[in-house]
């Protein structure tokens, strides 16, 4: 069986907001093993990149509740030394622009030679050289030892991200943490940078997170799908089961808002409403409840746990079993459905 790498226990991250604090991560658990892609989904301000940020303790003034196991190791409790040496060398992560993650007075190669030294201190140059120019041409580089030279601003929004995975992947992390990689990228640089993804997730045996609000990456990429409302993981599941038989509320919504080949001519369901600011968000009961207020109160749990509905396949909150789409009903009355 694959390895555990990753295994997050009640995680909670919170910022503080004048005299209070407020958590945009409460109570997340989540395992990633190895040879997985595990994808994270949610609307935007839903604390996706909160838990990737979480994750590689990239948070400098937030509160972090709860473990994160690498490899059985809390890494919550490690030294900035410690952790300095996991990140970029066993954990790594590619940001959602490639602009911001890159120096801009640095050139590529000696950006790549950095972190190339993270994991071996004694690597020569010609070594480190050698090692970025047959990085860039993994990532699908022309002209590599050009490109080793140039400035981040010299090349395309395409290429930038390319190198921001060179880097990602330079030391063979264990964990690779992707935040929403193709959101800053045209349509067509987006299908080629998930097409690399794709190929270097066969010749990895990383875990992957993959964090993304596009169902159609989950689609491709995905082992595994964690749904994420307001903070919370409100369903987890294995990809087909998450496309095949979905049921929380929110993961319903999700999906049914998205055109697809079935759904032509029909009506998309949609449910009304946005992610609640940190500050607005319900402390206690199920967070979903004011984005569905035609469901029964008494659908929802006081205290919302996942409930494990078959193997592998969790939901938050009872009221999944009660939810209904307003005009779905309508429409059957329409075609006479009792
Ligand atoms: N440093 C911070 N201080 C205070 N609030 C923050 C901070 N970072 C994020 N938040 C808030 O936490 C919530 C979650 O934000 P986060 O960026 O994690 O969402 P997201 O799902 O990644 O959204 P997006 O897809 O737009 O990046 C939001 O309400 C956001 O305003």
């Amino acid at each position: 069986m694959d390895e555990k790498l990753l295994e997050i226990k009640n995680l909670k991250t919170s910022f503080r907001i004048e005299d209070d604090y407020y958590a945009a991560v409460d109570d997340v658990s989540l395992t990633v093993n190895e040879n997985e892609v595990l994808a994270i989904v949610g609307e935007s301000g839903c604390g996706k990149s909160a838990l990737a940020f979480s994750l590689m303790r990239l948070h400098n003034r937030a509160k972090i509740e709860g473990d994160i196991l690498y490899k059985g190791e809390d890494i919550t409790e490690y030294s900035k030394g410690q952790i300095n040496k996991l990140r970029g060398d066993e954990m790594s992560m590619i940001f959602q622009d490639p602009l911001t993650a890159l120096n801009p007075l640095m050139e590529i190669g000696d950006q790549i030679g950095e972190v190339l030294l993270l994991h071996n201190k004694t690597l020569s140059k010609t070594k480190r050289k050698a090692k970025a120019i047959s990085l860039l041409e993994k990532v699908g580089i022309a002209r590599p030892e050009q490109v080793y030279e140039q400035f981040p601003h010299e090349l395309s929004g395409g290429m930038r991200q390319r190198v921001v995975i060179a880097i990602a992947i330079a030391n063979d992390p264990e964990v690779l943490i992707a935040d929403e990689p193709t959101t800053a990228l045209d349509a067509t640089i987006q299908s080629q940078i998930l097409d690399l993804l794709n190929e270097l997730k066969e010749d990895m045996n990383a875990g992957i997170i993959l964090i993304t609000h596009d169902l159609g990456v989950v689609a491709e990429m995905a082992d595994r799908v964690a749904v994420m409302y307001a903070g919370q993981i409100v369903e987890v599941a294995d990809v087909h089961s998450l496309f095949g038989n979905p049921q929380h509320p929110y993961t319903r919504s999700l999906l049914s808002s998205v055109p697809n080949a079935e759904s032509v001519g029909s009506k998309l369901h949609v449910i009304q409403g946005i992610v609640p600011s940190l500050q607005k968000l319900p402390r206690t009961g199920c967070r979903f409840r004011s984005r569905i207020p035609w469901i029964d109160e008494s659908a929802h749990e006081e205290n919302p746990k996942l409930h494990e509905i078959s193997p592998g396949h969790f939901v938050r909150c009872t009221c999944y079993k009660e939810f209904f789409f307003p005009d779905e009903k309508e429409e059957d009355q329409h075609h006479g459905v009792s």
